[in-house]
């Protein structure tokens, strides 16, 4: 019969001189004796503390415990393939179990089938305020808050990597149930005491991913019922009202509209608010980008094409753009980008309206409003043969014109905030503060990008904030996309107004020239004074007085 794993078959006490004072069971067996006569046999023993020996077929643990001068050893049943295999291949295995034992940062609690404490490893018996062996026998849920052990016992199913708060700390815990020939005998639940910060710095990272996954969650939830009405067009200055009403016009009518207006400047958000607008709102919006179309691939894209239509072909044949926008919008991106072979098909349909699958028999009719975009002049493409004139009657019969930031730069501080809460509702982090300092730094630059721009800088400028804020260093420091103001005078408030004091107009220009020397020469006061041919002084007097700046 196989013994119990872990059961003691004998006992030897020898004496110094390394005789047999005592011994009981296995350990009176004349082979196990004269294997502790051999002096190399024991000198490994001694060496490994605890080892393995193979009797009979029969596998042992032999432990070696050193007594006042004598040695205890001590032969118990081992049945366990794996324990056998430790102890055969690794030389200091003692060494492993009393480093799993008493390593500060993982600690670990024992309990039987009853859920009774058998042992708490020394580091947790500290952690816990218990004087050594106190807990061994009492309930579980006695001795630690917020156990699980117990369950463990009771379900046999591990819980692994799971936030136990304990006296005042969250810590990451392993809970697994231990089993021996298939029964529950009871649980081992183990603490990670490693670098709180470590683990810390991981829950602050779930967390802010789980924040970031629920940021797109919602975003993917109102992408499908997005209103993309005038709400998400940030800006109230002039020229964003104006295009704001001009797009509550045009939108509920049917007729093609062309977006025109510089890269990032959001023709694309516009062409969404045109959309929402209309009547057409509950049906498809279909965006299409007319540059990113190969003339190869242009009829099957936009026209669709029926069973069978062509080797390589969807069996079910497809729809193409026109028709999936059926009773809604098609917009048309990057139109002056558009081949020459692709405009003259474009054209055909927008005569019409008429529709022909690739293969199919005849033409139909498809109910669709046309809007367009551009960052080029198309005009002047016209001028040079790149576009066809009779293509752009059709797509311009309305043509809206989206301001680039530099004229409508009292958007920023909006814009600014608009950004900057989107990007720190991403991570799960609070919005920073955005000192003036940075709002008038910003208002000085050219833009060139537009809103894609700044939106960039602003999620830059996120990153870098120090201590929760973001000052105009932090644009200065870290970025080297700005480009030297080229924002005419007469935006920048240089020129004299009507009906202002000549006082406060001389003020404003005073202000104007300062904040523009200071953003040049990044905020040293000593270059500006010398540039503007003032003393150092009155700079700094004009500063006191909480100019603008
Ligand atoms: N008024 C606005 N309010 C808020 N965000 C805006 C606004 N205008 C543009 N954006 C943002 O700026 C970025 C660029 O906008 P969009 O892609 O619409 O520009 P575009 O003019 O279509 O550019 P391109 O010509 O390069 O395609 C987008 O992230 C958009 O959300």
């Amino acid at each position: 019969m196989e013994a119990e794993s872990g059961v003691v078959e004998g006992l030897a006490v020898l004496k110094s001189d390394g005789s047999v004072l005592y011994s009981t069971g296995l350990a009176g067996d004349q082979r196990v004796r004269s294997l502790m006569a051999d002096k190399a046999w024991m000198a490994s023993a001694r060496h490994h503390r605890l080892q393995s020996l193979t009797l009979d077929r029969r596998s042992y643990s032999v432990l070696v415990t050193p007594m006042r001068g004598a040695e205890l050893i001590v032969f118990s049943a081992l049945t366990g393939q794996a324990v056998l295999e430790f102890l055969g291949s690794v030389d200091f295995a003692y060494d492993i179990l009393e480093h799993l034992l008493t390593d500060p940062f993982d600690a670990m609690t024992v309990v039987d089938g009853e859920a009774r404490v058998a042992y708490v490893s020394p580091v947790h018996e500290r952690f816990f305020g218990l004087s050594r062996g106190e807990a061994n026998g009492r309930p579980v849920r006695e001795v630690i808050e917020n156990t699980r052990l117990d369950k463990i016992v009771a379900t046999g199913l591990p819980e692994v990597g799971e936030i136990q708060h304990m006296r005042g700390s969250e810590r990451v815990v392993s809970r697994v149930p231990i089993r021996r020939d298939g029964r529950i005998v009871g649980a081992v639940g183990r603490v990670m005491f490693k670098g709180p910060q470590q683990v810390e710095a991981l829950a602050r990272r779930v967390n802010a991913l789980e924040n970031e996954v629920r940021f797109y969650k919602r975003e993917a939830a109102a992408l499908r019922t997005r209103s993309y009405g005038l709400d998400e067009l940030i800006g109230e200055s002039p020229a964003m009202q104006r295009l704001k009403s001009e797009l509550t016009k045009i939108a509920p009518l049917s007729i093609p509209v062309l977006i025109h207006g510089e890269s990032g400047t959001g023709k694309e958000l516009v062409a969404h608010a045109l959309h929402r607008l209309s009547p057409r709102r509950d049906a498809t919006h279909v965006m299409v980008n007319a540059a990113a179309l190969p003339a190869t691939l242009v009829e099957s894209e936009l026209f669709g094409y029926e069973p069978g239509a062509f080797t390589g072909a969807d069996r079910k044949g497809r729809k193409g753009k026109f028709e999936q926008a059926a009773g809604g919008t098609i917009f048309l991106d990057e139109i002056g980008d558009m081949p020459m072979e692709v405009q003259a098909k474009l054209l055909r349909v927008l005569q019409d309206h008429m529709v022909e699958r690739i293969g199919g028999d005849r033409p139909y009719q498809v109910d669709f409003r046309l809007v367009t975009a551009t960052n080029r002049n198309l005009q002047d493409l016209v001028g040079q043969g790149q576009f066809r004139l009779d293509l752009y009657y059709r797509i311009s019969p309305i043509s809206i014109e989206v301001p680039p930031l530099r004229r409508r730069i009292d958007d920023i501080p909006q814009l600014v905030a608009h950004f900057l809460k989107e990007v720190a509702g991403r991570h799960g982090y609070p919005v920073p503060e955005v000192e003036e300092s940075a709002l008038a730094y910003l208002m000085e630059q050219a833009w060139p990008g537009n809103i894609r721009q700044l939106r960039h800088e602003v999620e830059r400028a996120f990153v870098f904030a120090e201590n929760g804020r973001i000052s105009a260093d932090t644009f200065v420091g870290h970025s080297d996309s700005f480009v030297p103001p080229v924002v005419p005078p007469e935006e920048r408030g240089l020129l004299p107004r009507r009906g202002e004091s000549l006082k406060s107009n001389l003020g404003r220009v005073e202000a104007e020239l300062v904040r523009e020397a200071l953003v040049r020469h990044k905020g040293n006061k000593k270059r500006v004074a010398e540039e503007l041919g003032i003393s150092r002084s009155y700079l700094y007097k004009l500063l006191d007085e909480g100019m603008r700046l």
